[in-house]
């Protein structure tokens, strides 16, 4: 079956221009929903806790900063732009109290609503855009005239026009530039779930990790590990951006072709798919979700650990000392991302 897909000529921009819109939350997504929205002519307000670090920054961005109830209160939009764990408890003390028959209640993931770990009234729209792509380049893309694709899904349409709103959305931060697919908030946060664990994010670190251990472990130069296996990546995942795994075998020697076919197979065999089908598994049936989340109730233990793990592997210092000598690999967010720390 085709998607559905919609474009800039399929929403109305006045839809959402004429609602007062809440943004929870001022970090990768929240930020870019935010300052895209107003500069789409849209009233936002950011809502954000007395003590959040993230008020000064929308502040100095223009946006004005409210605490998250007063925010509710004062929005016909209110977009869940928190991170995932802190939703519920969110939903809970400044969402709830606040919600009205008529109101929408935008998520940019469905995880909360698939899990069930927020239920919301039936009287207000419920849906999700979820751009496919980090929050920091949602933000570039819309700045540069371009977009980021987005998928688009309504769970309770309450008003009746809750399609209208969403797609107007979507427009607001660019998805539509793009292109945005109706899906359903089940379909979303199972393919996203899959996709960052076993392929974007788990998938291709792991990967690059293993690739340079088995160098530097075979006695070659780590920085020459590094070059090969992290820092062309980037150049290699262009081609493929540009014009999928075609183009990138055009351009690359016949004998990394070559080499492609016959050496990938052994590396990406039939177990990792079988494995692969097990991540599947934990997702749909609730075992990640509820792992993660105990885990996030508990202070967040486990997850520390894995960051301090993966923060301290090698590759890590090879690629800041190299980075340093390339002016043009610069952070684009430099004031946002500190160097070494996943934290955000
Ligand atoms: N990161 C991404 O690119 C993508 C994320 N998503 C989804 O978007 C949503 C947001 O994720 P992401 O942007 O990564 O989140 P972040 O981790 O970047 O969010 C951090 C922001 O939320 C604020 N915050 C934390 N707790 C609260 C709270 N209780 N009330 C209000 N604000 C709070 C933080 O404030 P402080 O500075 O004080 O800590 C900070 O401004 C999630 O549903 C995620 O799955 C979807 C697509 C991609
Ligand atoms: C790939 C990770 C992601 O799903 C994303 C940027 O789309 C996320 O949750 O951050
Ligand atoms: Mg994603
Ligand atoms: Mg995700």
């Amino acid at each position: 079956m085709a998607a559905e897909m919609f474009y800039d000529d399929n929403a109305d921009l006045s839809v959402i221009q004429g609602k007062n819109v809440a943004v929870l939350g001022y970090g990768s997504q929240g930020h870019a929903h935010a300052l895209s929205l107003r500069d789409s002519g849209v009233d936002v307000r950011v809502g954000l806790p007395e003590g959040s670090k993230s008020r000064a920054k929308a502040e100095a961005q223009g946006l004005r900063v409210v605490t998250p109830a007063e925010a509710c209160e004062e929005a016909d939009v209110i977009v869940v732009l928190a991170p995932d764990p802190a939703q519920r408890a969110l939903y809970k003390e400044a969402i709830e109290p606040n919600l009205v028959d008529g109101d929408a209640l935008v998520f940019g993931h469905g995880f909360n609503i698939r899990f069930g770990y927020i239920k919301p009234p039936a009287g207000v729209d419920v849906f999700m855009v979820a751009p496919k792509g980090p929050g920091h380049l949602v933000r570039r893309e819309y700045s540069e005239g371009r977009g980021v694709p987005v998928l688009v899904a309504v769970e309770q349409d309450a008003t009746g026009k809750a399609w209208d709103l969403a797609l107007a959305y979507a427009k607001g931060i660019g998805g539509l530039r793009a292109g945005g697919i109706k899906t359903t908030f089940t379909e979303e946060t199972e393919t996203d779930l899959f996709g960052e664990q076993a392929v974007l994010c788990g998938g291709v670190s792991a990967l690059v990790q293993a690739g340079f251990e088995t160098l530097t472990e075979a006695g070659y130069q780590p920085e020459v590990a590094y070059f090969e296996c992290l820092h062309e990546l980037k150049l290699i995942v262009d081609l493929m951006y540009e014009g999928g795994i075609a183009k990138q075998r055009w351009s690359v020697s016949d004998t990394a072709e070559y080499g492609d076919y016959v050496s990938g197979p052994r590396i990406i065999d039939a177990s990792v798919k079988a494995r692969m089908k097990d991540v599947l598994n934990d997702i749909t049936d609730g075992t990640f979700a509820a792992r993660f989340i105990a885990d996030q109730d508990a202070g967040a233990p486990e997850f520390a650990e894995f960051r301090k793990a993966s923060e301290s592997h090698p590759i890590e210092a090879v690629g800041k000392d190299l980075r340093a000598l390339m002016a043009w690999v610069k952070s684009h967010d430099a004031d946002d991302y500190v160097e070494g720390t996943a934290a955000r």
